[in-house]
C-alpha cells in the first residue's frame, strides 16, 4: 500500500491529474495489481505532425476510449519479475519508441487551435505516450478463462485516456506483469483519431517491430522501417475527395449534439464518463468454431424462403422486400455471429427482465474500400460509419428471431452494396434517437472478425487471450476472430449476473438444437 502511494505522489504521474490518480489508486488497490512505474515513451526523433480531424473523426470526438487488453503467456525464465523488467520490458518500450517515430500521432494530443473551426491531432516534439508498469497478484488461468467473471476485473488492467477540457491524449498503455506465467499489454486510444482498422495496424507494427528489431537499441541512430503493409496513410485529401460524393454533415452535428450535451462548451474535448457497467456485471467470452458458423449457416439458409422478414416502413424502399427474398449463395460470419448473439442477448435478457421486450442492433462499416474512389486499407484515422438493422424491435424475442436478424443485417449490408455505403446514413442518426426514446436496447458493436488481433506476436508467441474491455461501457459485443479454429469467431459479451447465465445456456445449447 505505502510502496503505491508512494508513486503516486511522485513527479514521474504529473501528467495524471489527482482526481484520477485517486480513483485509479483506488481500483487498483482492490484488484492487486502493484503499479512500478510509470513511463513516458516517444518517438526518437519525429517533427511536428498535425492532422485535421474529419467528419469521420468528429462523430466520436467525446466518444470513449477503445480500450483492448493482448494477454501472452511467457516461459517462467521471461516472466520472473526481475528479467521480466529488465529484459522484456525494455524490448517493449524500445519497439514502441521505434514504431511511435511511423506513427506520431498515437503520442500527441487532439488539441482545437483558436484558430482552427475543427480539432486536430497534433504531435509535437517533446509529447509521448504514458505506458504503466504494473504487476498483478490474479490468477493468470482465471484470467485467461473466457467463462464469466466480475466485469471489473478487467478494469486495472487497462489505463486511463486523460482528457481535459482543453486536450486529450490519444494513446495511453499498460504493461501488467502476472509473475512467472505472462503479461498483458492493455492499449486505451481515441476513437476520434483512430478506428480498429487503424489501431489494429498500429499494434501488428509495434509487434512486427519487437519480434524482429533485436538489433535495434535505444542508441542505435536510425529507425527500422516497415513492412510497406504496415505504414500508415496519414493524407487526409483522399477522405476528404472520397467523403464528398456521401456527405452527411445533418448527421454529424446531430450526434455531435448528443454527444457534447445541451449546455456544453462545443469546443470541449473532455471525453464523456461512459460509466463502466460494473456493478452486478461480469464479462464472458464466447467462442464459435467454424463448424459451429457452418451449422448456423445451414440453419438461415434452410429457412431462408419460409420466414419473412417486414422492414419497418419508413426504413424499407420499393425493392427492399425483393431483394432480402432472394437467398444469398453465402451468408457472412458477421451477419451469423451477430445475429446469433444479439438474439441470444435479447432472450436472454427478456427472460430475466419482462420489460426488456424491444431491441435493435447497429454496427459499423469500414468505408476504405467501399467509397466511391476507395482509399487504401492503412489509411490511418477513421474511416467507418454506423447503421441500424430496419427489423421490428420486437423481432429479436420471436421464435426464429435469428433467421430473422440474420437476413436483416445481411439485406442491410446487401443495400450497401447496391446503393452506395452511406445509403440511409442520413436517417441513421434520427433513428437511433427514436428507438432510444422508446426504450428500445440498442446492441452495438466492437472490434472485427477481420482485425487479425491473434496474428500480433511480439516475439513470445501469439495472443493467450485478447478482449476489448471498452464493451462495459455501453451495450455492446466484441468480435474478434477465433484463436484456436481457423473461420471461427469469439464474442466478448458484459452481462448482468443472471442474463449471463442465461445467454450462456441460450448461446451453447443452441449449437445443439436442430
Ligand atoms: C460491413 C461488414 C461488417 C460486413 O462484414 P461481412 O463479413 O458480412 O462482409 P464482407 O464483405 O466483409 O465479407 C464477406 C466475405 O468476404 C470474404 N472476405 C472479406 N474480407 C476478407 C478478408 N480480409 N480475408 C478473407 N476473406 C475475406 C469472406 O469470405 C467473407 O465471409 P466470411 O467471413 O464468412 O468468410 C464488414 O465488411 C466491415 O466493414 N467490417 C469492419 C467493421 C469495422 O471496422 N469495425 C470496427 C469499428 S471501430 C471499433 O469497433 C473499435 C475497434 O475495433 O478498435
Amino acid at each position: 500500500m505505502q510502496f503505491q502511494l508512494a508513486i503516486y505522489t511522485s513527479p514521474l504521474f504529473l501528467p495524471i491529474s489527482k482526481e484520477t490518480q485517486v480513483l485509479y489508486f483506488l481500483h487498483m488497490a482492490s484488484h492487486n495489481i502493484k503499479i512500478h512505474q510509470q513511463c513516458m515513451v516517444a518517438p526518437p526523433s519525429a517533427p511536428q505532425t498535425s492532422l485535421p480531424l474529419l467528419s469521420f473523426d468528429l462523430f466520436w470526438l467525446r466518444f470513449h476510449p477503445v480500450e483492448r487488453i493482448f494477454f501472452y503467456s511467457l516461459p517462467i525464465t521471461q516472466s520472473n519479475p526481475s528479467i521480466f523488467f529488465t529484459q522484456v520490458v525494455p524490448k517493449l518500450k524500445t519497439s514502441l519508441s521505434h514504431t511511435l517515430q511511423h506513427f506520431p500521432p498515437l503520442a500527441g494530443n487532439v488539441l482545437w487551435p483558436n484558430s482552427s473551426s475543427k480539432p486536430v491531432v497534433q504531435y509535437t516534439p517533446g509529447d509521448a505516450v504514458s505506458v504503466v508498469l504494473a504487476e498483478s497478484e490474479a490468477d493468470f488461468d482465471h484470467v485467461l478463462d473466457n467463462a464469466p467473471k466480475e466485469a471489473s476485473e478487467s478494469r486495472c488492467l487497462v489505463p486511463h485516456l486523460e482528457s481535459f477540457d482543453s486536450r486529450a491524449s490519444v494513446m495511453a498503455l499498460q504493461i501488467t506483469l502476472f509473475p512467472n506465467r505472462g503479461f498483458a499489454i492493455g492499449i486505451s486510444t481515441h476513437h476520434a483519431v483512430l478506428d480498429g482498422k487503424s489501431s489494429t495496424l498500429f499494434i501488428k507494427a509495434w509487434a512486427s517491430l519487437c519480434k524482429t528489431n533485436d538489433d535495434h537499441s535505444e542508441s542505435s541512430s536510425s529507425t527500422p522501417s516497415l513492412a510497406p503493409e504496415l505504414e500508415p496513410f496519414f493524407d487526409r485529401t483522399v477522405i476528404e475527395t472520397a467523403r464528398k460524393s456521401g456527405s452527411s454533415s445533418s448527421d454529424d452535428k446531430l450526434l455531435s449534439k448528443l454527444l457534447s450535451g445541451e449546455d456544453s462548451d462545443p469546443r470541449c474535448l473532455k471525453l464523456l464518463p461512459f460509466p463502466p457497467r460494473l456493478e452486478d456485471h461480469v464479462r464472458g467470452s464466447f467462442v464459435l468454431t467454424g463448424a459451429d458458423v457452418d451449422k448456423l449457416r445451414n440453419r438461415v439458409l434452410s429457412k431462408w424462403d419460409s420466414v419473412h422478414i417486414v422492414e419497418e416502413e419508413s426504413n424499407s424502399n420499393s425493392n427492399s422486400n425483393s431483394r432480402v427474398s432472394s437467398k444469398p449463395t453465402k451468408l457472412s460470419t458477421f451477419v451469423l455471429t451477430c445475429a446469433y448473439a444479439t438474439v441470444s442477448i435479447a432472450k436472454a435478457w427478456y427472460g430475466v427482465e419482462k420489460e426488456k421486450n424491444k431491441f435493435s442492433f447497429g454496427f459499423t462499416v469500414d468505408c476504405r474500400a467501399r467509397l466511391e474512389t476507395p482509399i487504401p486499407e492503412n489509411y490511418f484515422g477513421n474511416c467507418v460509419w454506423g447503421h441500424l438493422v430496419d427489423a421490428k424491435p420486437s423481432e429479436f424475442l420471436e421464435e426464429d428471431g435469428f433467421v430473422i436478424i440474420a437476413k436483416s443485417i445481411h439485406s442491410k449490408i446487401k443495400q450497401m452494396l447496391d446503393e452506395g455505403v452511406f445509403h440511409g446514413a442520413d436517417t441513421a442518426v434520427p433513428r437511433y434517437v427514436i428507438l432510444a426514446k422508446e426504450g428500445v436496447e440498442i446492441i452495438g458493436i466492437a472490434g472485427s472478425n477481420r482485425f487479425g488481433v491473434y496474428e500480433n506476436d511480439f516475439g513470445w508467441g501469439k495472443p493467450s487471450k485478447v478482449e476489448i474491455a471498452s464493451i462495459d461501457r455501453a451495450l455492446t459485443i466484441a468480435l474478434a476472430e477465433n484463436r484456436d479454429d481457423k473461420g471461427g469467431v469469439e464474442v466478448g459479451v458484459v452481462l448482468k449476473k443472471p442474463v449471463m447465465k442465461l445467454f450462456g445456456t441460450l448461446f451453447y445449447g443452441g449449437l445443439s438444437d436442430e
